[in-house]
């Protein structure tokens, strides 16, 4: 059966790259099931009005709840994940990714302006799990690019959509440590040769090589995640490294 990504966002237009390359094809694999939703559909007033000045005072516009909540009623299966992106969530990470990949589906709530009313997220959890996220320390104008990291990091987790199963299990942040260099043909370019190990067929100095590079990178560049590592998942020696 497919996994059915549901978006509901004022810019359909902006999701049309979903239908592109890996999703594309997956999607005409029937693996996956998009449905890109214009939430001006369930406005009510002549000008389809989505937004409103925030309570309480403070720049920009909140978006109004009575909209997404009819939206969400006729898009979202019950017991179905809501994912709204938003500078304020928890950090997304690829064990969110891997979870929500074993689910049926996912509804993606896109907010613009300031963000929608907080009553939104709080009355869909009533109706099945809500996940507050961020894609990085950064803001965007609106959920949408967010909608578009998220799904390809969701879909390309699902069975049979990456072709080769194995790179999907030996992605990066897969073992917790972030993937070292790769290198391929010609063996010397613009006077930069490939790793002499790489070339010498002896693949446990091969492994050992490359369990180092990750480490080294992972050290210098993402010190955050050698402390998130479980217990003994570095032996006495590569923690002197
Ligand atoms: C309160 O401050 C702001 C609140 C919202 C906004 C614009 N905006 C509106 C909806 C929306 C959804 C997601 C994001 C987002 C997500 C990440 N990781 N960065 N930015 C941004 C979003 C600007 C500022």
């Amino acid at each position: 059966s497919s996994f059915l990504i549901q978006v509901v966002t004022i810019f359909p237009e902006y999701l049309a790259p979903l239908r592109q390359s890996l999703l594309g094809k997956a999607a005409e694999r029937g693996l996956v099931d998009i449905a890109v939703h214009d939430l001006r559909a369930w406005t009510d007033d002549v000008h389809r009005t989505v937004d409103d000045a925030p309570y309480g005072g403070g720049p920009g516009m909140v978006m109004r709840p009575e909209p997404w909540a009819r939206a969400l009623e006729e898009v979202r299966p019950p017991g179905t994940r809501l994912v709204v992106p938003t500078p304020a969530g928890r950090p997304f990470t690829q064990a969110m990714a891997a979870e929500w990949a074993a689910e049926p589906g996912l509804v993606f709530a896109c907010g613009r302006y300031e963000g929608i009313d907080q009553r939104v997220a709080d009355w869909a959890a009533e109706a099945g799990p809500v996940s507050e996220v961020s894609i990085g320390d950064y803001v965007l104008a609106g959920g949408e690019s967010a909608v578009l990291v998220m799904v390809e990091a969701v879909t390309r987790l699902l069975p049979g959509v990456v072709g080769n199963r194995e790179s999907v299990e030996f992605d990066s942040h897969a073992d917790g440590l972030l993937e070292g260099p790769s290198y391929t043909r010609p063996a010397s370019w613009r006077g930069h040769d490939v790793p002499p190990v790489l070339l010498s067929g002896d693949h446990a100095a091969i492994a050992r090589w490359r369990r180092e590079q990750s480490l080294r990178r992972t050290a210098a560049r993402r010190p955050d995640l050698l402390l998130r590592l479980p217990e003994g998942a570095l032996t006495e020696a590569e923690r002197q490294l």
